[in-house]
């Protein structure tokens, strides 16, 4: 079962792999040719014909032995480094249409030793490993048919031996396999510990806990080490089994043979003969044993790679680019959410509405549901209960390309990403024209920024480039979010402070977009709520009043304390 999946990573390649795997025959078959035609040009001194035919023949084989292994050897490669390259393409292209829900649960780090570690096991269990195993297995049943017919007895009684030691070869592949599973979740987990320390570096560095992230990091490691041990040990102890086959079977057909000899029945040359195929036998076992392991090592790997792959995506539909631009509404109908079954539910029957255009705050609490409101819009996560309508259709009606692209989200942290500030401007709409994209940074008051870089657009920001301040990099994802002309706008506002002059900039910023499109945004500043249209706020998974700021401030005391307190007013 495992092994035919693991097979369908070949097939695409077999033409190939099967020609790789004739050229290696008959380079082998070539370097065999050699001795015997070596001879011939000995004999062809010795006075007995002409030595041009041998020569020639000798060199026609050292020639085509040469090119015909070395094109063998490269096609065997190249269908090595072809099956690498499928498996990881496949496995970047799940990655990245996961449901958010579930990249939640899984840790960047072992994601990444899954692409890189993983797909590179698989190559040499799937090239070398299957070809030798097959040349081995033919090697095999040829040496044993040439035994056969030695002798029947000393047949069986070799056989007998190598299907005992065999079936305790065969009992210590599992045992590799765990062990190797073992050692790739132990490699990955240290690439998950490594991602954390250096996600978060600066506060690794002024907490003083390199030594403890060191450690952890070592602990995995060394985990890796001691699973490593364990396939090295299961691997020799198989070794061992298949030497000491061989030499039982050998004691055994000397003790019989020789028995038979004694007797009469068997010759003494046929013995001989016997005992040195007998000697034959171990090279080709030795090779599908460690086809064997390969072959475990390639499960381990496969099993890995396949947890990823049979995780549920999103459908690839192709975006449609909606010529649609007026703004849309929302409205939340008693929607019931939690982020799994075992969680606690954020949203406990929430509804509220928001018309087309305008300016819309979410207020409340800390942990009041105000992010998820967001996730839901976007179909990060799809709730469990209720109805969410965006511009007059069910969301559960929209493909998800179209939805996404009539809505424009900016995080609370708004990240940036390495690149140039061009890069990440145009990132959610590629297409966008010189004109559109100096508007948009006009309206996001990024002029200043863009003439204060020193390579101006083309400055590269984010990670090894010019760092952002907050404000400057909510204003960049603002900018990057209007790009894409959203019908929606969700802005989850940066809970950091900003300085009097960004706060007033991001006011403006957000009044001006409110004039052409909705805005939904999560304020965390009493100024964005004082220009509000309308403002939502939520309690403990639910919404308790709706309003204008002057509304709230008299007739909702939750909303009366927030403004005293969370928007800093006396
Ligand atoms: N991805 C997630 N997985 C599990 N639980 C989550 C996830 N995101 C948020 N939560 C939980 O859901 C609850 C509501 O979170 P949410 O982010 O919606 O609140 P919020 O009102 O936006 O709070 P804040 O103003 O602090 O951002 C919190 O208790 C939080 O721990």
């Amino acid at each position: 079962m495992m092994i035919k999946e693991l097979l369908a990573y070949v097939r695409p390649h077999r033409k190939v792999l099967l020609v790789g795997g004739v050229l290696s025959l008959i380079g082998s078959a070539a370097g065999l040719s050699m001795p015997l035609l070596a001879k011939y040009v000995v004999d062809a001194f010795g006075g007995a014909g002409s030595m041009a035919g041998p020569l020639l023949g000798l060199t026609a084989a050292v020639l085509i032995g040469a090119v015909v292994s070395a094109g063998g050897s490269y096609l065997m490669e190249r269908t090595g480094e072809g099956i690498v390259l499928g498996a990881r393409r496949r496995l970047v292209d799940r990655m990245l249409r996961l449901r958010v829900a579930d990249v939640d649960r899984l840790k960047p780090g072992d994601l990444l030793s899954r692409v890189t570690g993983d797909t590179t096991l698989l190559r040499s269990v799937l090239t070398n490993g299957i070809v030798e195993s097959v040349g081995a297995a033919f090697m095999l049943v040829g040496a044993i048919i040439m035994m056969a017919a030695m002798d029947g007895v000393l047949l069986l009684i070799t056989l007998l031996v190598i299907v005992v030691i065999g079936g305790l070869v065969a009992l210590i592949m599992p045992k590799i396999q765990r062990a190797q599973s073992q050692a790739q979740e132990a490699v990955g987990e240290m690439g998950a510990v490594l991602d954390r320390a250096l996600q978060a570096y600066r506060t690794v560095k002024a907490s003083g806990a390199e030594e403890r992230e060191i450690a952890v990091v070592g602990d995995a490691a060394v985990r890796a080490r001691d699973r490593g041990l364990q396939v090295a040990g299961w691997t020799s102890l198989a070794g061992v089994a298949t030497w000491m086959a061989v030499q039982i079977a050998f004691l055994c057909v000397l003790a019989v043979g020789g028995a038979r000899v004694a007797s009469g029945t068997l010759e003494v040359s046929s013995l001989i003969a016997f005992l040195l195929y007998l000697f034959y036998l171990v090279p080709p076992i030795g090779q599908l044993v460690q086809g064997g392991v390969q072959l475990q090592q390639g499960l381990a790997a496969m099993k890995r790679i396949k947890e990823i792959e049979e995780l549920p995506a999103e459908p690839a539909e192709p975006v449609v680019v909606a010529g649609a631009v007026e703004p849309i509404g929302v409205t939340f109908q008693d929607v019931v959410f939690r982020y799994g079954e075992d969680r606690p539910l954020v949203h406990d029957g929430v509804s509220f509405e928001v018309p087309p255009g305008g300016l819309t705050a979410l207020v409340g609490p800390s942990g009041a549901g105000k992010s998820t409101v967001f996730g839901l819009l976007e179909r990060f996560y799809e709730q469990q209960d209720g109805k969410i309508v965006i511009g007059g259709r069910d969301i559960r009606d929209w493909p998800i390309g179209e939805l996404r692209a009539a809505l424009g989200y900016v995080e609370q942290d708004a990240p940036v990403l390495a690149g140039s500030l061009r890069e990440n401007l145009l990132f959610a709409a590629q297409d966008a024209t010189e004109e559109e994209l100096r508007r948009a940074i006009a309206r996001t008051r990024l002029d200043d920024l863009v003439g204060r870089l020193p390579e101006g657009l083309e400055t590269a920001v984010g990670h090894r480039g010019v760092l952002l301040s907050g404000g400057e990099r909510q204003r960049v994802a603002i900018a990057r979010a209007l790009l894409r002309k959203p019908r929606l706008l969700l802005l989850d506002e940066a809970t950091s402070q900003l300085d009097a002059v960004n706060e007033m900039r991001l006011r403006e910023v957000i009044a001006e977009v409110a004039t052409e499109t909705t805005v939904l945004v999560i304020a965390h500043r009493l100024s964005t709520v004082t220009n509000a249209d309308r403002i939502v706020v939520m309690e403990a998974g639910s919404v308790r009043a709706v309003g204008t700021h002057d509304e709230l401030v008299g007739a909702d005391s939750l909303y009366r304390e927030l403004a005293a307190t969370q928007f800093l007013v006396s």
